[in-house]
């Protein structure tokens, strides 16, 4: 091969290269991304063209100004190296010409130089790739390129929009060349944004990373499943820019550390928040605004219940001593339900996860789906709560503005079989629990410095959601006292063995009352939504409403009795009328001055 190299480039009138031009050349020639710095003058422009001319492909320049794209292209054109550029300057009929050419065969166009804002442009987009598709692409040249960064001295945003290139054209190379770049902007450039897909399986890994190559979009699968050879070979690709998804169980999870990762979507729930919290810190480790998006449906929270029960029949059959493992297990499904309430409850997400490790949010929350969008959010929760469960599932995921099916299966018990095999067997699974193990223990020790304060608040808080949704899936629950009676014996389980209260008499703590009215509250917004009562009126109705759980001299058990019977009635609000009850009473009952 370099003998051919330096074939052409004398073919070209030069005797040899200078700089680092062979080994940016080379790079392209195999099909390796490459930054390219070098001085003014240094000789950028061979870098990019002696691959095409090489190749005898076409190779796509993205240049900033039109007027320095009309030089060079006069300058190939004279060294014998057929250039043009298109750019809204070109006429119609100039650029249809081009457009005609890109479609050729048998084209002999070697260097077609666009501004970033044409590239973008969906009339040359089909045109590039068509040629790509065709294999006639030689490479991506993105010139000047410290114009991506916004901490250049140049910066452009049209240039930013250049990472679409991954997406529209995954495997072509891509030359980013300037001249002034410092190690902040040089570092700028060669972040491509890059996403992580969290699946429960390794078949779904699969399945996803198959789905968005089909689409186009340059995707590996990562798990336990595959040999150590495969995954250091996906990671290697990925960490290197090669491929900007992965998707992946999360044995993709611990010593993760890239810095472009801008969005992690979570396609299935995860069986902890401390999970979902280690999943989620893959993104954003640049500090620049990145997402992370949890997909919660009824069927996903239904099957990992499942699970969770299936690993509880397990451990039980296996003879685990039945007090330590009821606990242990006990622990594990009540984890999973605060994955489920931080999916439901109507409050800012941040400040839930913050206080699930004991920490308190310093500035105002603008950046979660609640705190940018409560209605939104309230009216997608009253859906899903309405629709229940579906046979047949498609999801949206949104990766760049473009929308994509990830994926849709059926599911039915033969399928659950299948998980619970995959789940309890893999090593994906041991990853997830010494990661959840070192999460659970750094956030200990984090509310053990923070002493008591909301974090007390936040567990009573779930202690009552607990409670309540118990009390809710219970068919004894109907019955007052039957209600009573369950809640006594959760009461029971939840106890620590050592200090144990006296049932019936424990009290119960103004922390408690604070949630428990927090908790009416949310129920009377749910209910209220869209019907028009203020928020400030709620509030004194929801305290009004827990005065009356807590009564005169309530334990701990019966209060919490009243409080889950009180919320579910607070739920149907909006019902009331058509049957025949009065809602306004309880809307009516607290003045807005007490609040
Ligand atoms: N290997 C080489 N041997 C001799 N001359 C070369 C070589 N490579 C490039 N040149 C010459 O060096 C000059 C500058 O090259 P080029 O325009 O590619 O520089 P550049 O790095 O793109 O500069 P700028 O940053 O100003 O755009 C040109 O006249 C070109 O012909």
């Amino acid at each position: 091969m370099y003998e051919r190299l330096h074939a052409c480039l004398k073919g070209l009138g030069f005797n040899d290269f200078r700089g680092k031009q062979k080994e940016a050349i080379t790079a392209a020639l195999q099909g390796n991304d490459c930054l390219v710095l070098m001085p003014t003058g240094g000789g950028k422009s061979l870098c990019y063209a002696l691959p095409a001319v090489i190749t005898e492909k076409l190779a796509v320049v993205v240049s900033p100004l039109i007027a320095l794209m009309q030089d060079q292209v006069s300058n190939f054109n004279r060294r014998g190296i057929n250039s043009d550029y298109f750019c809204s300057t070109r006429t119609e009929k100039e650029r249809a010409a081009i457009m005609r050419g890109l479609q050729t065969a048998t084209s002999d166009l070697r260097l077609l130089f666009v501004t970033p804002e044409t590239f973008s442009s969906e009339q040359l987009l089909e045109h590039l790739r068509g040629v790509y598709t065709a294999g006639r692409l030689a490479l991506v040249a993105i010139d000047e390129a410290h114009c991506i960064s916004s901490w250049g001295h140049d910066f452009r945003p049209a240039y930013r929009r250049l990472s679409s290139i991954r997406r529209e054209l995954p495997r072509v190379p891509i030359m980013a060349l300037t001249a002034t770049a410092t190690k902040q902007v040089q570092d700028d450039i060669v972040q491509i944004p890059c996403c992580i897909v969290y699946t429960l399986k390794r078949e779904t890994a699969d399945e996803v990373a198959n789905c968005l190559n089909a689409k186009g979009v340059c995707a590996a699968a990562y798990h336990a499943g595959l040999r150590d050879a495969d995954r250091s070979r996906v990671l290697e690709r990925w960490s290197s820019g090669q491929i900007p998804v992965v998707a992946a169980t999360i044995a993709f999870g611990m010593g993760i550390d890239r810095a472009c990762v801008r969005l992690v979507a979570h396609l299935n729930l995860p069986k902890t928040l401390e999970g979902l919290y280690q999943e989620s810190g893959r993104a954003g480790r640049d500090g620049l605004p990145s997402r992370s998006v949890l997909f919660y449906d009824v069927d996903d929270r239904e099957r990992m219940d499942w699970i969770l029960s299936k690993e509880q029949g397990r451990k039980r059959k296996k003879g685990a001593s039945s007090a330590c493992g009821d606990a242990a297990v006990d622990r594990g499904q009540q984890a999973f339900y605060r994955v489920v309430n931080y999916c439901v409850a109507e409050q800012c997400r941040r400040t839930m996860l913050l206080a699930h490790f004991g920490e308190r949010l310093s500035v105002p929350c603008s950046g979660c789906d609640w705190c940018l969008d409560r209605k939104k959010v309230s009216q997608q929760l009253s859906q899903l709560a309405l629709e229940g469960p579906k046979k047949v599932r498609e999801r949206e995921l949104s990766f760049g503005g473009r929308g994509f099916v990830a994926y849709g299966h059926n599911q039915d018990n033969s399928d659950d079989n299948n998980e619970i095999e995959s789940v309890k067997g893999d090593s994906d699974d041991e990853d997830a629990m010494l990661a959840a193990a070192e999460a659970t223990r750094k956030a200990a020790k984090r509310s053990q410095a923070a002493g008591p304060g909301p974090s007390s608040q936040a567990a009573m808080f779930r202690e009552l959601e607990s409670a309540e949704q118990r009390y809710n899936n219970s068919k004894e629950a109907t019955a007052g006292h039957k209600g009573e009676l369950l809640l006594r014996k959760l009461e029971s389980k939840q106890a620590a063995p050592a200090a144990k209260p006296v049932l019936g008499t424990a009290p119960v703590s103004d922390t408690m009352r604070e949630a428990g009215a927090l908790r009416i509250l949310e129920a009377l917004r749910r209910s209220a939504a869209g019907q028009g009562m203020e928020d400030v009126h709620l509030a004194a109705a929801a305290r009004v409403m827990e005065q009356g759980c807590y009564g005169s001299s309530a334990s701990k058990p019966v209060y919490l009795s009243k409080l889950a019977h009180c919320s579910t009635e607070a739920k149907s609000i909006g019902t009331w009328g058509r049957e025949g009850r009065s809602g306004q009473a309880w809307y009516d009952a607290g003045s807005p001055s007490h609040h």
